[in-house]
């Protein structure tokens, strides 16, 4: 599962646990991004990674790949699939993504070459439609999901306010946040 997880949040999390039961997965592994090219204003990315690790450690199918922010320039999917299969080369890759994802993968880089690396499975989330959008079945599975309207956006906005976050995402990481100053007016002007 790819994520900028700006934090992690519990609706990554559940959506996660959903697919590896529905597809059997013997792993999902999280890859934070290194940098999100359509994306600004980005925690950095060693943050990204450690409240990912907090977040996943619990749970022994759940693992954290550093591919993504290891690898300079902007973060494609396309890289991602290539380096995992280069780490994995008999795996069956899937990459999980959310609906709202889904709805930009035309924008992506080499989205026709997609498909050979992975099978796509598009969870639902809360304000997106779940739709093939004229993708292939062949390429790209639907799975509902617990719906969780939580955003790594809102969850931001909220320590911002001073508004918690306790059970949006995981205690670690709400005292992750708190330990170093994420996503206050201060840590902003310092990035
Ligand atoms: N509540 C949710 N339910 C289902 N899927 C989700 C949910 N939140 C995020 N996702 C999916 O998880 C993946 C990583 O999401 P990302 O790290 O960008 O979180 P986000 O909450 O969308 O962040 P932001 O609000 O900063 O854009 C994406 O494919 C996204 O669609
Ligand atoms: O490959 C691309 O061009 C591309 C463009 C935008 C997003 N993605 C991937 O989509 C996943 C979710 O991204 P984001 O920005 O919504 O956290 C993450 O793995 C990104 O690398 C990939």
């Amino acid at each position: 599962m790819g994520g900028t997880f700006d934090p992690i949040h519990n609706g990554h999390l559940v959506a996660a646990s959903e697919v590896a039961q529905s597809f059997n997965l013997d792993e999902v592994v999280f890859v934070p991004t290194g940098k999100p090219w359509q994306k600004s204003n980005v925690s950095p990315s060693e943050h990204r990674y450690l409240m990912t690790v907090i977040a996943t450690a619990s749970n022994p199918r759940f693992t954290v790949s550093r591919v993504d922010i290891d690898r300079d320039g902007a973060t494609y999917t396309v890289d991602t699939l290539r380096d995992l299969h280069k780490k994995w080369p008999n795996a069956e890759l899937f990459f999980i993504s959310g609906a709202d994802a889904v709805e930009q993968i035309f924008s992506w880089k080499d989205v026709g070459q997609l498909w050979d690396l992975a099978h796509f499975i598009a969870v639902s989330r809360p304000g997106h439609e779940l739709s093939l959008l004229g993708l292939s079945g062949e390429h790209v599975s639907l799975l509902e999901v617990p719906a969780l309207a939580i955003s790594s956006t809102d969850c931001r906005a909220r320590v911002g306010r001073g508004d918690p976050v306790w059970y949006l995402v995981p205690d670690g990481v709400v005292q992750y946040i708190a330990k170093y100053g994420l996503y206050t007016e201060e840590a902003t002007e310092h990035e």
